[in-house]
């Protein structure tokens, strides 16, 4: 799980803004999944470009232990998306993040320039794969498409941009983005690629992000998109199975395990039946508990 681009862990990207040494320095010590250097919106006009050659530059010369993603500038609706990717994809990224993605001719094009680069440097195809963010009511629209290209491997929702583009507002209660989030996700798991819930932009407020980390887990996003150092913790304490948790799902499986060995019927732990979804519910739990570095092993010889 922890290995392949596909199914790695990824409950928190970090968005790092491409034009602070400071930050890009340091970025790695706080231990997100994924670190995103953003050189698309946290970035001025005409910072342009010192944000492309200083996020490649780190890329180049600094060992990170997070995955390391960029947010390139819309390659065909700016005029800097292109050369963002001339300078940015020799510095070997594990992933670029397409923004405002409307349309699947998009995910070509990024993919275009980066199989030319594999091959150029010698790289194995799928050396740098693609996560696109729906940030419209279009690229929602085309969004079952956009996720079956097979470069791409995780897609994200823009709130910001896709509240403009609705003509609404962000509320405490998420109501307006139910539906985005809902058709973002299903399309996902359609594709079988993962699905990132977007920002929480008020970092003062802890409550509200535990809210919303909460209720984007439950509905199913595989992580979030984060802002600051200190909404990680707080994701990945949501996002990682307790100590019940856990312990229900290896009974289960242990259950499980007994009744094909044994040839039994009808299961149940707890007191509850244990039925085939149950049984698959339970191994991601155990998948997310390994993921997060928690001795399962150990904890199975407890029980
Ligand atoms: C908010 C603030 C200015 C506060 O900074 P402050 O420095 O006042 O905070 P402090 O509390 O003092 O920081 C304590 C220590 O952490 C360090 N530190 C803080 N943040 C860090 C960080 N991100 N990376 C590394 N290091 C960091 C800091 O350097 C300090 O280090 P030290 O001095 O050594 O102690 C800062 O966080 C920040 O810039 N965030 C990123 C904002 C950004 O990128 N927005 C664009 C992406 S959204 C978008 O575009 C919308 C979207 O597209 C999204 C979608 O698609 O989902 C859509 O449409 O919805
Ligand atoms: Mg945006």
């Amino acid at each position: 799980m922890m290995n392949d681009p596909k199914t790695r862990l990824r409950r928190t990207m970090m968005f790092v803004p491409g034009n602070s040494p400071k930050m890009i320095n340091s970025a790695d010590i706080y231990g997100a999944d994924s670190l995103m250097f953003d050189v698309e919106d946290a970035i001025a006009v005409t910072e342009k470009d010192t944000a492309r050659y200083l996020v490649a530059n780190a890329l180049k010369t600094l060992k990170f232990h997070s995955e390391t993603v960029v947010r390139i500038n819309h390659p065909t609706q700016t005029p800097f998306g292109i050369d963002d990717l001339k300078v940015i994809l020799p510095a070997k990224p594990d992933m670029i993040r397409l923004p405002k993605v409307e349309d699947v001719s998009e995910v070509e094009l990024v993919t275009g320039e980066i199989e030319r680069v594999e091959k150029e440097n010698g790289w194995p195809e799928g050396t740098i794969n693609i996560i696109g963010a729906i940030e419209s009511v279009k690229g929602l629209y085309n969004v079952r498409e956009i996720c079956r290209h097979p470069r791409l491997i995780a897609i994200a929702l823009g709130a910001e941009d896709f509240i403009a583009n609705l003509k609404t507002q962000r509320t405490k209660t998420g109501i307006e983005l139910y539906y985005a989030r809902s058709q973002i996700l299903m399309a996902a798991r359609d594709a079988e690629i993962q699905c990132m819930d977007t920002v929480f932009s008020d970092v003062r407020d802890m409550e509200g992000f535990e809210r919303e980390v909460t209720n984007s887990r439950d509905m199913g996003f595989d992580g979030k998109s984060v802002i600051h150092p200190k909404q990680i913790t707080e994701v990945h304490r949501i996002y990682t199975p307790d100590d019940k948790q856990l312990t229900h799902a290896l009974k289960v499986l242990a259950a499980f395990d007994d009744s094909l060995k044994n040839h039994k019927g009808v299961l149940a732990v707890d007191g509850k039946m244990i039925d085939g979804p149950i049984v698959v519910r339970a191994q991601r739990i155990v998948d997310q508990a390994k993921a997060a570095g928690i001795d399962v092993e150990k904890k199975r010889e407890e029980i």
